[in-house]
């Protein structure tokens, strides 16, 4: 008999028949309590579950007493209660890799906008605004050759550090738990603490995951080293930041701008004072979203669960002690 799983994210066709060719599928569009109270049985069947968004926590968990695996279309899994999978001993999968090369991108397409203030003079020529010969109102401020501190030296901070320090001449500073031998052999890049990171980049970029040590890591005192003319960078996760005192530190003028892929609260409310600051350049969460990347990490994420139901948690495991 296939295994039971819920699926919790559309899948192109291919991948649908993939995955329906190996496990008896039910699908739903997300994971609310409406979805679960309407299809208890199969929460109640399920040996896996496949999606992204949503919390997966003890109160779901107690929905599906048969669950075995879950496997996330995210690299982040901060969604997850992983101590409540642990005592529960289900396996968590996730996609990493597939998509560290287009967040790094993505990354770096906020490095130069906010520095060339692509979307705002992007608007203001829209707007009619170029009458004349433009002047130090529409300069920005240089990328190359200035200093680059990577606070998440893993998977996408390497692939950033890579982009920055071949592509633009960038210094690489990294703030990290362990020397990196590989960043500091192929970019020269110094490992500090990190108020010497704060205090010495031009452009700060956090690509770490939310954890209990992470989250609100910058807070005004952090952004208070930092230089005025420096820009922060948030594709990680919104909560590692305490946006509250970001808003204020730009409202204050004590930084130059700031690129936003990530929010406390997502979507971020229309009424965010950060939407209105012409310094700094929001994204939707669009880290890993190009079409090949989305269509990797769900193809990852469906090779991920049938594996893992077949016991194999060898590549793209969190908690592969979990395995019985
Ligand atoms: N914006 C997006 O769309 C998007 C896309 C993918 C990933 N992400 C985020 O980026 C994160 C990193 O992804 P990755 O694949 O590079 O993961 P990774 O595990 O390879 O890298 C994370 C790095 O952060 C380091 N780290 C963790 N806690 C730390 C701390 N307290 N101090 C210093 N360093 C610490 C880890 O040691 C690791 O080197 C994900 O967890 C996710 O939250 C966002
Ligand atoms: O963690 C990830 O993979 C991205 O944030 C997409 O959810």
């Amino acid at each position: 008999m296939k295994p039971a799983v819920i699926l919790y994210k559309k899948l192109p066709d291919d991948l649908y028949a993939r995955l329906a060719e190996q496990c008896d599928v039910t699908e739903i569009s997300n994971l609310s309590p409406e979805n679960q109270q309407q299809h208890a049985e199969a929460f109640r069947q399920a040996e896996g579950l496949l999606g992204s968004g949503g919390k997966v926590n003890g109160d779901l968990l107690a929905k599906m007493p048969n669950l075995r695996v879950c496997s996330s279309v995210s690299v982040g899994y901060d969604n997850f209660d992983v101590e409540a999978l642990n005592q529960r001993n289900v396996v968590l999968m996730h996609t990493p890799t597939v998509l560290t090369e287009t967040v790094a991108d993505t990354m770096m397409a906020l490095v130069l906008s906010t520095a060339r203030r692509v979307p705002e003079l992007d608007a203001w020529v829209k707007a009619g605004h170029w009458q004349k010969s433009i002047g130090p109102a529409q300069f920005g401020i240089d990328v190359h050759h200035k200093t680059l501190g990577i606070l998440g030296m893993g998977r996408i901070g390497m692939a950033l550090a890579q982009r920055a320090h071949f592509g633009f001449g960038m210094n690489i500073l990294y703030n990290a738990r362990r020397e990196h031998d590989e960043a500091q052999t192929r970019f020269g890049a110094r490992r500090c603490d990190l108020e010497t990171l704060l205090k010495e980049s031009d452009f700060v970029c956090i690509s770490l995951p939310l954890t209990r040590e992470t989250h609100h890591l910058i807070g005004a005192a952090e952004l208070a080293l930092m230089k005025p003319d420096a820009v922060l960078i948030n594709a990680g996760r919104g909560p590692v930041v305490d946006e509250q005192a970001l808003i204020a530190a730009l409202q204050a003028g004590k930084l130059h701008a700031a690129g936003l892929d990530v929010f406390e609260q997502e979507p971020v409310s229309a009424d965010s004072p950060l939407l209105s600051l012409p310094n700094v350049v929001t994204l939707p969460h669009i880290g890993s979203a190009t079409h090949e990347t989305r269509y990797g990490m769900m193809q990852d994420a469906v090779e991920n669960l049938i594996a893992a139901l077949g016991g194999s948690v060898d590549k793209n495991c969190v908690n592969p002690q979990a395995l019985k």
